[in-house]
């Protein structure tokens, strides 16, 4: 499991760390850290050409202490002082060290091998600032690798917000936990490869993080396994309502989704019955309504079912109901928050936008905010589909889950229904809704790689790609 905590947090435990430490000692650590960090990614330190941009605060501190020490090991380093001043001991250090402050920025920036962004770090409040446009652009088309400190300076830490310009690093150093940005986008993007170096804050640390990204271990503890006694009943049902006179597609993309989720039958509703058994005859269809088509363990409604009706007859149901697209235009926010079973909403930014009466990029700025707000809102788990996958439970205190797995390629048309019906057919294994969102979210991102490698793939070759990504994660 991988855990994000927030800036308030970090500096509780760092404060608490610092107490027990002499003076300056954890911002040793971390340069030692950094320059460990920057040393590979040069390969050779010696003769290298290092620029720092250094801001104000400590995270200019971390910047020049770590320059000093590539100073020191014969790189050629220069300082670009942003900010009205700089942290004293660091440049004291870089200085002794052999390196100097330089007289032209962007002459150094034109041939530097390497760039530290140490401009700002946890400290940083909105974009870079005017100052630094301009040489963080010189630092951008140079062939220099962009190395940042902690976080990108120009991105928000606790919310992964981006207002203004931001650098767009190749790497990230970030020290002691990540913060929720470095695993959020849209900062996430600016981040490049993000390597965390441990200075010691983990037992100062809170059990519960703002954030967690399942791995594979933490997935492959959640997915049912049949067992001797069990038979496909026992397994559980999963009930899809979905597609339409307009959509059939729709149907057949989320019965496929749930054939590979752990259900041990698959229950079709609704007017596509003959195309979802033209491709898969296992499944048991039903013309509908849901109501009279037999019991299931639990319900995914929604995609590609235009204005056909069905969604308050299912929401009224005792099972775990999942929604989706057209579901969620449908649904009456009280029929959601009277609900005693579990209800798990799938929307993408627009939808979760229209759900919000927000304009949608409010929600793809503030994605993690979005997603708790939802939650919330609507008493229900909400699974926010996009560039990064967010899974929020409406008990507040449980972190959010971000998922670490997709691919760009999974932006075509049909792949959030394929993802319906494998969330879908994990709550009908007995899956609780936050751990069938982030299971399936993942195993939906790891079929999307494996059957891209590099190229388009279409929604059912996800699909088809689910059983290698299963297997994967159990090892
Ligand atoms: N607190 C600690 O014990 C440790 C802190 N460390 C470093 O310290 C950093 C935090 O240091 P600080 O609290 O001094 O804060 P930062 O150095 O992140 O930023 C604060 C400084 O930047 C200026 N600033 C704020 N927003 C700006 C903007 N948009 N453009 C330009 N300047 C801006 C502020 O006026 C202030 O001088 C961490 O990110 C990390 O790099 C590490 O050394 C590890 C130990
Ligand atoms: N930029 C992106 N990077 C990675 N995954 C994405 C991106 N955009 C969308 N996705 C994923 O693709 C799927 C698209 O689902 P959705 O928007 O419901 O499309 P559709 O309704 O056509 O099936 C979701 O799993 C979503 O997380
Ligand atoms: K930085």
């Amino acid at each position: 499991m991988r855990t994000a905590y927030r800036v308030e947090t970090v500096r509780a435990a760092e404060a608490a760390l610092m107490a027990r430490l002499p003076d300056g000692a954890l911002m040793q650590r971390a340069a030692a850290g950094l320059a460990g960090a920057c040393a590979t990614i040069l390969g050779r330190v010696y003769g290298a050409r290092v620029v720092v941009l250094a801001g104000s605060g400590d995270n200019g501190g971390d910047a020049l202490y770590a320059g000093a020490r590539l100073a020191r090991r014969g790189a050629g380093v220069s300082a670009v002082l942003l900010g009205a001043r700089a942290h004293e001991g660091g440049l004291a250090a870089l200085t002794r060290a052999g390196g100097r402050v330089a007289d032209d920025p962007f002459a150094v920036l034109a041939r530097a091998d390497l760039v530290l962004d140490g401009i700002t770090g946890i400290g940083g409040r909105g974009g870079l600032r005017p100052d630094a446009v301009p040489v963080v652009r010189a630092a951008r088309g140079s062939d220099a690798v962009v190395v940042a400190v902690d976080l990108p300076s120009g991105v928000a830490a606790d919310t992964g917000a981006v207002d203004g310009e931001a650098v767009r690093a190749d790497a990230t150093v970030t020290f002691g936990a990540y913060k929720p940005g470095l695993l959020v986008d849209p900062a996430r993007e600016y981040a490049g490869a993000v390597r965390l170096v441990d200075i010691g804050l983990g037992p100062h640390l809170p059990s519960v993080p703002e954030l967690e990204a399942l791995q594979h271990a933490d997935v492959a503890r959640l997915l049912p396994v049949p067992r001797v006694e069990s038979d496909k009943y026992r397994r559980g049902v999963v009930g899809v309502v979905a597609g339409s006179a307009r959509y059939p597609g729709a149907a057949v993309l989320a019965v496929a989704g749930a054939l590979r989720g752990g259900a041990g039958a698959v229950r079709y509703v609704g007017p596509a019955g003959q195309a979802v058994l033209a491709r898969y005859p296992e499944t048991l269809v039903h013309a509908g309504p849901p109501g009279r088509a037999g019991r299931v363990q639990a319900w995914a409604i929604g995609p590609g079912l235009g204005d056909t009706p069905g969604v308050d007859e299912v929401l009224e149901s005792d099972v775990p109901v999942l929604v989706d697209a057209d579901g969620l235009r449908l649904l009456d926010p009280a029929a959601v928050r009277a609900r005693t079973a579990p209800t798990l909403l799938t929307p993408h930014a627009g939808e979760a936008a229209a759900l919000l009466g927000v304009a949608r990029d409010d929600v793809e700025a503030r994605r993690l905010d979005a997603v708790r707000e939802l939650a919330a809102r609507y008493g229900a788990t909400v699974l926010l589909k996009g560039s990064t996958t967010l899974v929020a439970d409406p008990r507040g205190d449980l972190p959010v889950r971000v998922n670490p797995t997709g691919t760009g390629w999974l932006a075509t048309a049909g792949s959030g229904d394929v993802l319906s019906g494998l969330a879908g057919s994990l709550l009908a294994a007995g899956l609780a809704a936050r751990d069938a969102a982030s299971a399936a979210a993942y195993l939906h991102g790891l079929a999307a790689r494996r059957a891209a490698r590099g190229a388009p793939v279409a929604a059912h070759d996800v699909a088809d790609a689910l059983p290698g990504a299963w297997r994967d994660v159990i090892g």
